[in-house]
Parts: structure tokens; sequence; C-alpha cells
């Protein structure tokens, strides 16, 4: 039988030691050098090429280090059918490379069409004819309420696959709309987490962890609410953005986490890919830049790692 994602994602989780995931959301112009002046950026294929090498030199740098990565489509979907193809290339790289793999499309509508969707993102057929592999798990947004959560659970569970529903974002302009308040109290985003919680704790989605495969994204950026969700839900893993780039602190990160480690993915994107443009890691590595984003991820965990002692030893 099918492992459940939850129960994959805790063994990841200890056998690495961290609860980071590196986000690869890759920007041509931010490659580096050494990729970008190979060929032109008005030449479709080159930027694809580029693009898919820069993608598989990260994962190949950070996998022994860190339990998963983040593939984030929009990053690929703008180069269209190529790029759509680039992101399930990536995809089947990095679980070659024992990640845990989430994919960030954010997908969401009535339950139909979430249905259609949950059948392209979590399926192992949709892709087998090109030899490519699906995703371990995805973000959908859960905006239509439980219709639009329950189809993306289902196959997911059916599959051994995971989704991670879109609760709370960490950019700012989220609270004016997620952080508003209810005739009953309540706020949006609390509410969706209610319903998030009420699907994921069917027992049907429970793995043997006791974790399950339905999980919650929400940013690390405002934990003067969100890290109470924590011991509200525990059988929830959560999917954490936030974390450096927007300021989000390591300290109010690692909150998501239980006491074992497990619990909580937190996120890194740009931090960790484009670490060659920091002084301190340029002049560390002159122009090996594999390095860089090798030491970017080492540095995380580290800081992680002491932010969590912290709190629990
Ligand atoms: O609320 C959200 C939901 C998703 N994201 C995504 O996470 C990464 C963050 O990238 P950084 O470079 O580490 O800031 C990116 O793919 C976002 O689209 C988020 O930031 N916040």
């Amino acid at each position: 039988m099918t492992k459940h994602f939850c129960d994959r994602l805790c063994e990841s989780v200890k056998a690495k030691n961290s609860p980071l995931a590196v986000g690869l959301d890759p920007v041509f112009s931010r490659l580096p050098e050494d990729i970008r002046s190979k060929g032109s950026q008005t030449d479709e294929d080159f930027v694809i090429d580029a693009v898919f090498q820069f993608g598989c030199e990260v994962i190949k740098a950070v996998a022994q280090h860190v339990p998963a990565i983040k593939l984030n489509i929009a990053f690929f979907e703008r180069y269209g059918y190529e790029g759509i193809e680039c992101f399930h290339s990536l995809v089947t790289e990095a679980k070659e490379q024992q990640l845990e793999v989430i994919g960030d499309v954010k997908r969401g509508d009535i339950g139909h069409t979430c249905l259609a969707y949950a059948d392209a993102y979590l399926s192992e057929h949709t892709f087998r004819t090109l030899g490519l592999k699906p995703s371990d798990a995805i973000t959908i947004n859960g905006f239509a309420g439980s219709e639009g959560i329950e189809p993306f659970a289902e196959r997911a569970g059916e599959n051994g696959k995971g989704v991670f529903v879109w609760v709370r974002a960490s950019n700012s302009s989220a609270a004016r709309l997620q952080d508003a308040v209810t005739a009953d109290g309540q706020m949006f985003y609390e509410i969706l987490a209610d319903i998030t919680a009420e699907i994921a704790s069917m027992p049907k989605y429970i793995g043997e962890s006791g974790y399950s495969c339905v999980g919650m994204v929400v940013g690390g950026t405002s934990p003067e609410h969100t890290t109470k969700l924590r011991e509200k839900y525990p059988n929830i893993w959560f999917l954490v953005p936030g974390f450096g780039s927007q300021g989000g602190e390591a300290v109010d990160c690692v909150r998501f986490c239980k006491p074992d480690g497990t619990g909580a993915l937190i996120n890194s994107s740009r931090g960790i890919i484009y670490a060659y443009e920091e002084h301190k890691y340029k002049s560390a590595f002159a122009d090996d830049w594999r390095k860089c984003i090798e030491q970017a991820a080492i540095d995380a965990n580290k800081v992680l790692k002491d932010s969590f002692d912290k709190i629990y030893k």
C-alpha cells in the first residue's frame, strides 16, 4: 500500500533533521552569469534550458541538507508549454534526489472543476507517457470553501499525496481581507482553517504518524495571529512561507514545529537560490554559485535549529 504523504514527510524531516523547504522560483535575469551568458534572453529555447539547468543544480546543491523542495509553477507557466514541461521535469529530478516535492500551484474552484485540477496534479498517470512524475503534494486555494478542498483531499488520499490549503497569506495586504472579523467574532482565515481542519481530521486522511495528508499554508510573517494554529490543530502539517526574504523571523516560523521537530515545512526561496548575489557568500566562494546556494541552505538550517532549540530545549 502507498505510504501517506504526511508519514513520508515526517520521515524526511527527521532524517534530514531540518524543517526547511527550498523554494525554486527561477527568474532568468537573476540566474548566474555563466548560465545566462551562453545565449540570448530572446531565445525561448535557451531560456528554458537555462532555467532547467539552474533548477537541476539547485536541487543537487541542497538535496542532502533539506527534506523538501517547493516549485512555484508561476515561474514556469510564464514560458508556456515548454515551461510546464520544465516544471514537471524538475519535479522528476527532485524526486530522483529523494526529496519530497511540493508543487505550489494554488489551484481552486467549485467542486467538479477542482476534481479536474486534482486529476491533473495528484495522479500518477498525467505525465506518465513523457516519463515524468507528479509532485508529492500541491498547494490549493480554499476560497470556495469545503467544496473547493474535498476533491483535492480525496485524490491526495487515494494516491498517497498531500494538499496544503492556503489559509493565511504571508504578504501584509492579506490582513485586510483574511483578518476581517465576521459576525461570530472569528477572522476569515480562522474559519478557513476550521473548514480545512474538519476535512483533514477525517480518519481516511490520517497517517500512522497521526498527521493528515491535508495541511495548511500559513505565512510566518504574522506570528501574533498564526502561531496559535499549531496548538489548535495537532494533526496538521504547516507549510510556512515568508521566512527570510519577506522578513519572517526563524523564531516565529519554528513555532509551527512540534517539540519533535515535525509538523512544519518552512520555506525559503529567493534567500537560498540567489545566495550568490549576497556579499557574504560571494566573498566566501567567489564564482562558485553552487557552493553559495548550498551554504545558504546550511546556514538557514542552523538559524532554524538555533531558534528551535531556544524554544524547546
Ligand atoms: O502566503 C504565501 C503563499 C505562498 N508564497 C510563496 O512562497 C514563496 C516565497 O518565496 P520567498 O522568495 O522565500 O519570499 C513564493 O513562491 C511565494 O509565491 C508566499 O510567499 N506567501
